[in-house]
């Protein structure tokens, strides 16, 4: 409200000038305001002259709140006569009584009048804004077109000055994300590549006075003779950002998301044929990345994810763990498969995961003849039907480097895996904490490896830039100080600064959930190769290991968020003798992967099982570990207590299974194995088949 309003409030009628008004409401407003003036004047015998100042203050304070709204001078002016048009009116019946047909209607012309006018003016008002607006817009396109111009004979002369090289800037490009601009300019004549001025990306960096961690980086235009300098002047890299919580379904194919480049555009690597190193020493972020990683191949239909981590496996627990404990299901109460296919913890599972690796593509080779001659290719057409296998080897490169001569032998593997896999769809990401010589002198690795990340946070020992990123000269490790920063070059994206996003075991959990449908199977064909191996990847006895981890060293997140987050492998610690939770997820599990691939023989996993209600169901655990469960305890006692009459497995199942959640299967198969070694006899044939304890046993010798 304007100061005239205030002053009025005190000594009169309110007249609200802030008030819209539209053309009518505006007039009517002045009339009615004027009328309102005159009556209470003349009610009050007000001396006519207040109704002129009334009039004036009218005008006044139309005209303030119109320079406020930044209305046209015109409707200005329009107001403002309104107003001491009333005025003049009110002045007059004053004078002469307002309530007479005489003052009514000469008010009534007024106001008709004042709406006229005030309808004209409007009219012209909205021209004439939208006459503004355009020649706003105009403007800020001649002044972004200035700076646009500004900014390309700024870069030729700085090109010219620190590179040598001459261009001619075609365009330039703000990035919506206000994160810097894209030149795009033609090289010279005289065979000046873009190369040269990528080259030189640090001196046009320093010589921009570019911001840590901006950088002026040079790539391909849109052919040879043109080049795109994609300059940073806001530094993305320093904040954190949490892995986009789009699971959406992706494709090997299409390229798989490992972080965001420094105007936040995300950078794929394409790994159909290409095998990538990350280099992170420890505090880098590399278990970040590797996590990030592997929520890409989690998300793709069509890539199986085997992890080898020879540190305890906690690169892949947080994708096995959930899903095993059961901690994550379906909406439909369904158990959900692990976000990678196969976690190998073990020096032994690595190296079986690696002969399993090198039998499927030889028999891909061999099995697929067809299907390659009717493609006309000789890269294996890979799909969710023939995925690709991605074996992530986390600290891979130690293992190459290592002079262990058991170590050797895995090294061994993994080369042979990286040399022969490539066209059938079998292909590595490789870890180190170092970029060694041992690891990039390797002619396989620097051959087929050409995704190449390099996560410095700030670290400047033994991260040469120069070897990770041949021809990329002028990368310094200080450009990127942040943990989860570095640098990553594919052959399609040279390298440049780049982020992984920050992942947290929630997301891991919801991914692994979000993804479990999604997970191909391995295809038949190289189901034959895998073998048993594969197929037995989640028995207990080699998933043991798992068990046998602390909270702290198994999740490999920070434990504060692994105990937040329910990351609980505290169960997993829990002896044999007291079975529980873990275990029957294991059975489940392994159930679930069984009916899934239909690999595994066992009678005693099917998933024909019904969920245990909260109980203990034993049947896929190794026979140490049921001997003592009470389950089975309670199963002898029952076999004991039926005497010379027996019992069968559908009777100790059915006393079980409230109790225990036992299953026919289970008891089928703890009864063979007492008859085996004499506990039990059997006696009777067919669906009169019972056992009794050999204590009662009629004689007869135990049956096999
Ligand atoms: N992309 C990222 N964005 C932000 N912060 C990150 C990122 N990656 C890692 N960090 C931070 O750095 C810390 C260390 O990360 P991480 O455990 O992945 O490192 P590391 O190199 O594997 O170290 P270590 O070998 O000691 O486990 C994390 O706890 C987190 O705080």
């Amino acid at each position: 409200m304007s100061t005239a309003t205030a002053k009025q409030q005190g000594s009169g009628p309110v007249l609200d000038w802030a008030a819209g008004h539209g053309p009518v409401t505006g007039a009517l407003s002045a009339t009615t305001g004027a009328f309102a003036v005159a009556t209470t004047g003349a009610a009050t015998a007000m001396p006519p002259g207040w109704a002129l100042a009334v009039g004036a203050a009218g005008a006044l304070g139309h005209t303030i709140v119109g320079l406020r709204v930044r209305n046209a001078g015109r409707t200005l002016a329009t107001r403002a006569a309104s107003w001491l048009v009333g005025a003049g009116w009110t002045t007059w019946a004053m004078t002469h009584g307002p309530l007479t047909w005489a003052a009514l209607g000469s008010l009534a012309t007024i106001g008709v009048g004042i709406g006229a006018a005030a309808r004209s003016t409007a009219l012209f008002e909205e021209a004439r804004e939208e006459e503004a607006t355009a020649a706003a817009e105009r403007q800020i396109a001649r002044e972004l077109s200035a700076e646009r111009r500004a900014i390309a004979a700024e870069w030729v002369e700085r090109i010219q000055r620190v590179c040598g090289i001459t261009v001619r800037v075609l365009g330039v490009e703000q990035w919506p994300t206000g994160a810097g601009f894209s030149i795009d300019a033609e090289l010279p004549q005289g065979g000046a590549t873009y190369a040269k001025i990528a080259a030189e990306s640090a001196k046009l960096s320093a010589d921009a006075r570019l911001p840590h961690g901006c950088t002026a980086t040079a790539s391909p235009g849109i052919d040879q003779g043109r080049v795109i300098i994609d300059v940073t002047t806001v530094n993305v890299l320093q904040e954190e950002r949490t892995y986009p919580s789009d699971y959406g379904t992706l494709s090997l194919l299409t390229g798989i998301p490992w972080g965001y480049r420094t105007n936040a555009a995300s950078i794929l690597a394409y790994l159909r044929e290409q095998c990538a190193l990350v280099v992170g020493p420890t505090g880098s972020g590399k278990t970040n990345m590797v996590h990030t990683i592997l929520a890409g191949f989690a998300r793709a239909e069509d890539v199986l994810t085997w992890v080898i981590d020879l540190n305890a496996g906690s690169a892949g627990l947080p994708w096995v763990l959930p899903a095993l404990n059961r901690e994550i299901e379906t909406p439909e109460g369904k158990a959900v498969r692990p976000g990678i296919d196969w976690l190998a913890g073990t020096y032994d599972e690595a190296m079986a995961m690696l002969e399993t690796a090198v039998r499927v593509a030889k028999q891909r080779k061999m099995g697929y003849q067809d299907l390659l001659a009717k493609a006309n290719t000789d890269l294996l057409p890979i799909s969710r039907k023939i995925p690709q296998i991605m074996l992530v080897i986390d600290e891979g490169a130690e293992i190459l480097a290592s002079p262990d001569r058991a170590m050797r032998k895995l090294a061994e593997k993994i080369l042979e895996v990286i040399r022969i896999a490539r066209a059938m769809g079998v292909r590595t990401v490789l870890t180190a904490l170092g970029a060694t010589g041992a690891v990039l002198g390797n002619l396989m690795i620097r051959r087929e490896a050409k995704v190449r990340v390099a996560l410095t946070g700030g670290e400047t020992e033994g991260m040469d830039l120069g070897k990770m990123f041949p021809g990329s000269r002028g990368l310094r490790v200080d450009q990127a100080p942040f943990k989860g920063a570095g640098f990553m070059g594919t052959p399609e994206s040279p390298a440049a600064l780049f982020k992984a996003w920050r992942i947290l075991p929630n997301q891991i959990r919801e991914i692994t959930a979000a993804t479990s449908e999604r997970h191909p199977r391995l295809d038949d064909m190289s189901a034959k190769g895998a073998g048993p191996a594969y197929a037995r990847r989640w028995d207990a006895e080699r998933t043991a290991w798992m068990r046998d981890l602390t909270p702290d060293s198994g999740a490999g997140i920070e434990s504060s968020a692994a105990a937040g987050s329910g990351l609980n492998l505290s169960a997993l610690r829990s002896a044999p003798e007291a079975p529980s939770h873990e275990d029957e997820m294991l059975r489940r599990f392994r159930a679930e992967i069984d009916a899934q691939f239909g690999t595994a023989p066992e009678p005693t996993a099917t998933s024909a099982e019904p969920p245990a209600p909260g109980g203990l169901n034993l049947s896929a655990l190794n026979r140490e570990q049921e001997q003592d469960s009470p389950a089975q305890r309670a199963a002898l006692a029952l076999l004991l207590a039926s005497g010379t009459e027996g019992t069968g497995a559908s009777a100790i199942a059915r006393a079980l299974t409230d109790e225990y959640g036992t299953t026919r299967q289970t008891v089928v198969r703890w009864l063979q194995e007492w008859s085996k070694d004499g506990t039990a006899v059997r006696i009777g044939e067919g669906t009169k088949a019972r056992y009794v304890h050999h204590d009662n046993a009629p004689g007869t010798p135990p049956e096999s």
